[in-house]
């Protein structure tokens, strides 16, 4: 049975320490007034709205059902830092055992389960400085955990510890576990602050005559937006503060494309890759599960700013929709497709193993992509007369191979090196530029700038590869200055937000409105050269899983070598590129963007084919 559903999204406004209050609450409405801004929401909890304490039993405990029925749920808790969002989820080891959501949701978990055959486990990860690490490990080199995407899309996570928990008192053992091991330090605003991002999951195989269910439910407690004038942070904790606002911001992104219902019609690509978080969370946002929003804010007068963004992605985030589907499989199939969805500690690494023996083999259909792409848009004019495709399809079909495009790029370049005449085929396409906002989130994190920066070059629209001969004819000081007059500055003060539908633009990037030119311009050549750094790490990334893949395999050595090759070649090139790349202008830097490249091979192949076969 599937549900198409909109996230559920509730604010929890925290007491306040003794200064002035900037939000109000419509009594008896889940409606919010800061300023002149109003935003609506499924629930409101605190400050006249309704009392903290009944957030478990309003906003979780229909998710904890819905487990049961087989359901996948996701609880996140989302706001800036110091707003209160591990206190309200539980997740703290300075907090009561009592206090917050998980402990319920256990509490609840356990009285179910009594009527059930059920199994439990659990199992919590925390994404720090950009890399996933196990929190109920026993290996304490913290390794890092691998992502990988099954060829159903599903995300898997190699090697991940599950724990079977029998108990509650187990479950909460393991939760105090992890929380003691998640990275936690004192900034200025926060004297026990979370440093990363934490999932606590809690998965649920329950028995029955004909059909097992099989669910998850996804707990989670983001690391808060901070900004390090008011946290004071350095060293270490800003290192750790970048991370933490450059994947909010890739959260951001997703949110915001994924509540644009124009954009969601049009299929627009939701750039989930852009960061672990997004990653792990494609299923909570716009995917198979029932998700429910804490937004946490501060009222102080001193955090409007920060209050203002959280409220306005928040009431975005309302617009989502996901589609639940019940997790069940019949109890005569095969045993191995139940281990497979909730693997055993010690089939974890058993399936970590099997992959390293057995390297993924991605099934996609190459014929329905192509006709996708091509024909409606260019059914009358030869193929190479024109730019045939489109930005969003080509990135719709690329989210379809679910492998990276890299690699996929090197089986076509292979396809195409033994031939001269093809490559001239491919190079109009190579020529043009392609600045796209998703490959400008991807360098982003590479920056290392501040999140008001950030903020600011995700609202530079930058134009799509529908206009790529106006971008290339652009010197970059032409470019930024386009766009910076396309900002929207001046900050809506009357309208109802909630009628906006995510239109409006973060507060943040009032500040940089007066910001020169030049900085712009510096900061999108700093860009290109992120970009192919960003490349250059995926690639020697798949280059590593690849050798480990040979190592682990005989029988496929040959494969795996070829598509070795060809992915050094890939380096190698990017390599040049980057010693170039420093002194190069942006509009020739990025003409080579290798997703461009692999658009023009998918582009291309069929009409090369068909020239084959006359
Ligand atoms: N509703 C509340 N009632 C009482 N105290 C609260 C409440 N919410 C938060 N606090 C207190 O505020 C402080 C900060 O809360 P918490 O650590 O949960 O914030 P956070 O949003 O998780 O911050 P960070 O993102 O930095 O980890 C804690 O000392 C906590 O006890």
């Amino acid at each position: 049975m599937k549900s198409t559903e909109p996230v559920r999204v509730a604010v929890n406004i925290r007491p306040l320490k003794g200064c002035t209050d900037c939000i109000t609450v419509t009594p008896d409405e889940p409606q919010v007034h800061i300023g002149s801004h109003t935003f609506m929401y499924d629930f409101v909890f605190g400050n006249a709205g309704l009392p903290s304490s009944q957030i478990y039993h309003r906003c979780v405990a229909p998710l904890v059902e819905d487990l049961f029925k087989g359901y996948n749920a996701t609880v996140l808790a989302y706001g800036q830092t110091a707003s209160g969002k591990t206190y309200t989820m539980g997740m703290g080891t300075n907090f009561g055992t009592s206090d917050g959501i998980i402990p319920k949701v256990m509490e609840d978990v356990f009285t179910r389960v009594e009527a059930v055959k059920s199994q439990i486990r659990v199992s919590f990860l925390e994404i720090y400085n950009e890399e996933i690490y196990d929190l109920l490990a026993s290996n304490p080199s913290r390794a890092p955990i691998i992502i990988r995407e099954t060829a159903s899309g599903e995300i898997t996570l190699q090697g991940v510890t599950e724990v079977e928990v029998k108990t509650r008192e187990d479950m909460s053992s393991y939760l105090a576990r992890g929380s003691f091991t998640r990275a936690t330090g004192s900034t200025n605003m926060n004297i026990q602050s979370s440093r990363s991002h934490a999932v606590f999951t809690i998965s649920l195989q329950i028995t029955r005559a004909e059909e097992i269910l099989c669910a998850k439910l996804r707990l989670v407690d983001l690391a808060g937006s901070e900004r390090a004038n008011r946290t004071g942070a350095d060293g270490m904790r800003l290192k750790e503060g970048r991370h933490i606002n450059s994947s909010l911001l890739a959260l951001r992104n997703v949110i915001t494309i994924l509540g644009d219902e124009r954009k969601r019609k049009k299929g627009v690509h939701i750039p989930y890759r852009v960061s672990k978080l997004t990653r792990l969370l494609q299923d909570s946002l716009g995917g198979n599960s029932k998700t429910v929003i804490i937004a946490c804010v501060s009222p102080a007068i001193s955090d409007v700013e920060e209050t203002l963004n959280t409220l306005r992605y928040a009431n975005c985030a309302r617009n989502i929709k996901n589609k639940a589907v019940v997790q069940k499989q019949k109890t005569s199939a095969p045993s191995f497709m139940f281990k497979e969805l909730t693997p055993s500690k010690s089939e974890a690494k058993n399936k970590a193993v099997v992959h390293e023996h057995k390297p993924y083999v991605p099934s996609f259909d190459y014929d329905a992509m192509f006709k996708e792409l091509t024909p409606s848009k260019s059914e009358s004019l030869p193929v190479y007369d024109k730019p045939v495709y489109d930005k969003e399809d080509v990135f719709q079909a690329f989210s379809e191979l679910k492998i990276p495009w890299t690699s996929q790029a090197a089986r076509f370049d292979d396809l195409f090196a033994s031939s001269s005449s093809r490559s001239e085929l491919r190079k109009p396409v190579y020529d043009k530029p392609v600045y796209d906002e998703d490959d400008v989130f991807e360098a982003i994190p590479e920056l290392q700038c501040d999140e008001d920066d950030f903020e600011a070059i995700s609202e530079l629209q930058i134009p799509s590869t529908s206009q790529p001969d106006d971008v290339s004819s652009s010197s970059p000081s032409e470019f930024t200055k386009h766009n910076t007059s396309s900002l929207d500055v001046s900050p809506k003060k009357t309208e109802s937000e909630q009628e906006d539908k995510c239109q409006n633009k973060p507060m943040e990037i009032i500040d940089l409105i007066d910001d020169e030119a030049e900085d712009q311009e510096k900061c999108f050549i700093d860009l290109t050269t992120a970009e192919y750094h960003l490349e250059l790490k995926e690639l020697n990334k798949r280059l590593e899983e690849k050798e480990a893949e040979i190592r682990g395999s005989d029988e496929e050595k040959v494969q795996l070598e070829k598509e070795k090759r060809a992915l050094q070649r890939e380096i190698e090139g990017l390599r040049q590129k980057l010693a170039s790349g420093s002194s190069a202008t942006p509009s020739c830097t990025c003409s080579k963007r290798s997703s461009c490249k692999t658009l023009s091979l998918l582009v291309f192949l069929p009409i090369i084919f068909d020239s084959d076969i006359e």
